[in-house]
C-alpha cells in the first residue's frame, strides 16, 4: 500500500491555539495595563506618580487603592466570559468592583470607565480563551460587539441620568463608553493599536509609545470627560492640541518631552483633563499584552 506522509488537516479541524491566557494572567494582564497608563508621563491634564494633573481630588496613591481594590475584578470578569455569561452577569460584577473602587478611593471615581471597558475586554478574552480561539487581530472586539453589543446599547437607555457621560450625551449628543463598547471599541483597534505598533515598531521605549498611543487617541475621540469639563471648545482645544504633536513628530522627535509637558500645563491651566482617552490607552495596551 502506498504510504502517504501524515499531513496536517488544517486550521479548519483543529483551530491552533496561538494564545490560551488563564484566567489569572487576564486579570494580571489588566491590572499592568492601569498602572502603565498611570505611570506614564507626559500625559495632559492627568495624573501620574510625578503630579495630579487638573485633578484636585485624586493622586497617584488613590489610583494605587483604587487598583489594589480590583486586583480580583478583571480575573473573576474573564472567567465569567470563559463560562459564555450574558450581559447582565456581567454588569454585576462591574457594579461590585465599582463599589469597592469607591470604597478604596473614599468616593472618588478613579476607574470606572476601566472596571466597564477593560471588563469587557478581558470576558471577551476568556470566551475566546474556551472555546481555544486566538485572540489576534479583532477577535476581542468582534466578541465584545456581536455577544454583548445589543444589551450594552439596552443598558444605556436605562441608565440614570445622572452620570457625567449621560449629561454629555443629552448635551451634546455623544455616545462615549458605551457607544464605545457597543461598537467593539473601534478607537482601540483602529486608532490606539496602530499608533501603539507603529511606535514601538519604530524604536519607541514602552513609555514613550504610550504616550504617543494617548496623543493618538486624543486627536479624535469624542471624550466625555474633556466635554464635560470643558464643553465643545474644550475637546477641540484638545484635539488640536494633540493633532499639532503629532503633527511636529510626536515621540519620534527629539525632546518631544517639552512639548509634551508645555501641553500638560496648559490643560492643567485650563481644568481640562482626557479621563476617557486614558482610559482607552489602558484598554489598548490591554489588548496589547494579550495579543503579544
Ligand atoms: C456604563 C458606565 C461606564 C456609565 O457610563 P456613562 O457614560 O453613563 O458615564 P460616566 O460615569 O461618565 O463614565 C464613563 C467613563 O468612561 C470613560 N470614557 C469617557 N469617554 C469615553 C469614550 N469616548 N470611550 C470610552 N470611555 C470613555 C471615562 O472614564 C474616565 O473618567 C472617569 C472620571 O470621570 P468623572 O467622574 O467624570 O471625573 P472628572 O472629570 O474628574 O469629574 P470631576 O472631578 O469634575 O467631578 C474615570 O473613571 C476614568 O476612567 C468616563 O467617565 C457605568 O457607570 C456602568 O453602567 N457601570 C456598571 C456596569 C459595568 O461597569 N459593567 C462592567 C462589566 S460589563
Ligand atoms: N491617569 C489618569 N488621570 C486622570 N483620570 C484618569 N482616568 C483614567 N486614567 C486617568
Amino acid at each position: 500500500m502506498n504510504k502517504q506522509p501524515k499531513t496536517h488537516p488544517g486550521p479548519r479541524f483543529f483551530p491552533r491555539p496561538i494564545d490560551r491566557p488563564s484566567p489569572r494572567s487576564i486579570g494580571l494582564a489588566a491590572l499592568q495595563s492601569l498602572h502603565q497608563e498611570l505611570s506614564a508621563y507626559p500625559k495632559p491634564g492627568l495624573v501620574s506618580p510625578v503630579d495630579s494633573g487638573s485633578h484636585s481630588d485624586m493622586d497617584a496613591a488613590t489610583f494605587f487603592r483604587s487598583l489594589f481594590s480590583l486586583r480580583g475584578y478583571f480575573r473573576e470578569i474573564a472567567l465569567a466570559g470563559m463560562g459564555n455569561a450574558p450581559f447582565a452577569a456581567l454588569k454585576e460584577l462591574g457594579i461590585a468592583a465599582e463599589e469597592r473602587m469607591l470604597k478604596a478611593t473614599r468616593g472618588v471615581n478613579t476607574h470606572r470607565g476601566a472596571i466597564f471597558n477593560l471588563g469587557l475586554l478581558a470576558a471577551a478574552a476568556g470566551h475566546l480563551r474556551n472555546a481555544d480561539l486566538s485572540l489576534q487581530n479583532e477577535a476581542l472586539a468582534v466578541v465584545v460587539r456581536e455577544r454583548w453589543g445589543e444589551a450594552i446599547r439596552l443598558h444605556g437607555t436605562r441608565l440614570p441620568r445622572i452620570s457625567h457621560g449621560s449629561q454629555v450625551a443629552a448635551n451634546h449628543g455623544v455616545g462615549g463608553a458605551l457607544l464605545e463598547a457597543s461598537s467593539g471599541f473601534p478607537h482601540v483597534f483602529k486608532v490606539g493599536l496602530p499608533a501603539l505598533q507603529k511606535s514601538l515598531h519604530q524604536g519607541a521605549d514602552p513609555n514613550s509609545a504610550a504616550v504617543q498611543c494617548l496623543f493618538a487617541l486624543m486627536e479624535v475621540l469624542p471624550d466625555t470627560n474633556l466635554l464635560y469639563r470643558g464643553g465643545e471648545q474644550g475637546l477641540t482645544f484638545a484635539q488640536e492640541s494633540a493633532r499639532a504633536f503629532l503633527a511636529a513628530g510626536g515621540v519620534h522627535r527629539p525632546g518631544w518631552q517639552l512639548h509634551a509637558g508645555a501641553i500638560h500645563r496648559e490643560f492643567v491651566a485650563l481644568n481640562l483633563s482626557p479621563g476617557g482617552s486614558a482610559d482607552l490607552l489602558a484598554a489598548t495596551l490591554f489588548v496589547y499584552r494579550l495579543q503579544s
